[in-house]
């Protein structure tokens, strides 16, 4: 079958890229459209930069075409997007840290749903990849990374940086670390609040010497709160990553808290939803499946709100007893829990390279190594 550009063109000028109301082909949207037989390439480029708008601008050419022009027809879209260089005036943005190539967000709505865990897994398989890892313990409400990497008797020591004191992280498992916990005493309550708590976080980040990092990981406190404002504040975020159980009450908190980072004044890209405690699986039934906690649950809910889906952490004792000896599982070889951290991280490192790629810098990333990483490979 032979196509015609004049009917591609037609067709498209029935849909508008989102946020923008002009149909695609007035709003100067689609810069080019190219036939051959039943082949059709489609150059568009749109100004949001969120991977959402992408991701529904490709759906609905591809839908478009299919249905009103050729169902069988074969399309390439070539996206391109032009945002704006300037940040909108009243966005809340911290500076780069010098040396820092890329700051990760973990968050939770809920609390209690191994957000830290998943934190602490990531920071150590990014390590064993080769990455240069920096992670920042910020839940002030329960700083758990000094007992997860058996690091909490350590205190940070002082650096002379340039005349300066800094503080030097403490460091385990190749991963450096500065936590509230190093602060404060094991039994005493943590009753840090606003400026007290941001005051601190400032200092773990500016007044460090974390020297040249690929990936700070910061740990935030659960919910959507000041700190995590502060914290947006400090830092030019590059990405969030959003924990969440697959049960009910925790997916309604973890929607709360992927609105929070989407929210225009912060506009934070989430590279998407991990499922932890997805199922379980007892260690003398190796392949059986227990749903405890509901099944699939984040991962409906990372497709309803159309952000990527990282993938899913059984629920298995070996985890729990790991960052209670302080020894994050993901450290253990050839096990199906490493192999699950594995693949978790492969996709942060993906979506963070997408991110990177599609969205104005906040720095590049810098890949030192590549292993085990297909996006990272295809580059
Ligand atoms: N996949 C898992 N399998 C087994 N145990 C897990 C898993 N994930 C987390 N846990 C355990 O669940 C408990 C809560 O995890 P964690 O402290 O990481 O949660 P959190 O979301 O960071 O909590 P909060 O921020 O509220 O302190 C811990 O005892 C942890 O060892």
């Amino acid at each position: 079958m032979k196509l015609h550009k004049k009917d591609i063109l037609e067709a498209l000028k029935t849909i508008s890229v989102p946020g923008e109301g002009q149909n695609m082909v007035e709003s100067g949207a689609v810069t080019n459209v190219q036939v051959f037989g039943d082949e059709v390439e489609v150059d568009v480029t749109i100004k949001n930069p969120s991977l959402q708008a992408r991701k529904k601008t490709e759906v609905a050419i591809l839908k478009t075409i299919h249905e009103k022009v050729y169902e069988k027809a074969k399309i390439k879209v070539n996206l391109r997007v032009d945002a704006p260089g300037k940040s909108k005036v009243n966005e809340i943005k911290g500076k780069p840290i010098p040396g820092i190539q890329n700051i990760i967000a973990v968050a939770s709505g809920k609390g209690g749903v191994g957000k830290s865990t998943i934190t602490a897994n990531l920071a150590v398989t990014l390590a064993k990849m080769g990455f240069k890892v920096g992670l920042l313990d910020a839940d002030i409400y329960g700083p758990s990374m000094p007992i997860m990497f058996d690091v909490a008797m350590e205190k940070p020591l002082s650096v002379n940086i340039d005349g300066r004191a800094k503080m030097k992280p403490v460091e385990n498992y190749g991963v450096k670390m500065l936590s509230i916990g190093f602060f404060t005493q094991p039994n005493q309550a943590v009753i840090w609040r606003g400026p007290m708590a941001a005051k601190a976080l400032n200092q773990m980040i500016f007044d460090a010497h974390w020297g040249e990092l690929d990936f700070l990981l910061v740990d935030l406190p659960p919910g959507t709160g000041d700190i995590h404002l502060s914290i947006m504040q400090a830092l030019p975020v590059t990405g969030a990553v959003v924990v969440s159980t697959p049960q009910e009450v925790a997916l309604a908190d973890a929607r709360k808290g992927v609105a929070m980072f989407q929210q225009e004044a912060i506009n934070v890209p989430v590279l998407g939803i991990v499922e932890n405690m997805a199922y379980f699986t007892p260690a003398e039934l190796p392949n059986n499946k227990y749903y405890i906690f509901g099944q699939a649950g984040a991962k409906n809910l990372a497709e309803d709100l159309d952000v990527p889906f990282l993938g899913e952490i059984p629920l298995v004792q070996s985890i729990r007893e790991a960052g209670d000896v302080g020894r994050p599982a993901a450290m253990q070889t050839a096990t199906p829990v490493e192999e699950a951290f594995e693949e978790l991280t492969k996709n942060v490192v993906s979506q963070l390279v997408r991110r990177n790629k599609d969205l104005p810098p906040t720095e590049a990333i810098k890949i030192t190594t590549m292993a085990g990483c297909d996006a990272v490979k295809k580059k």
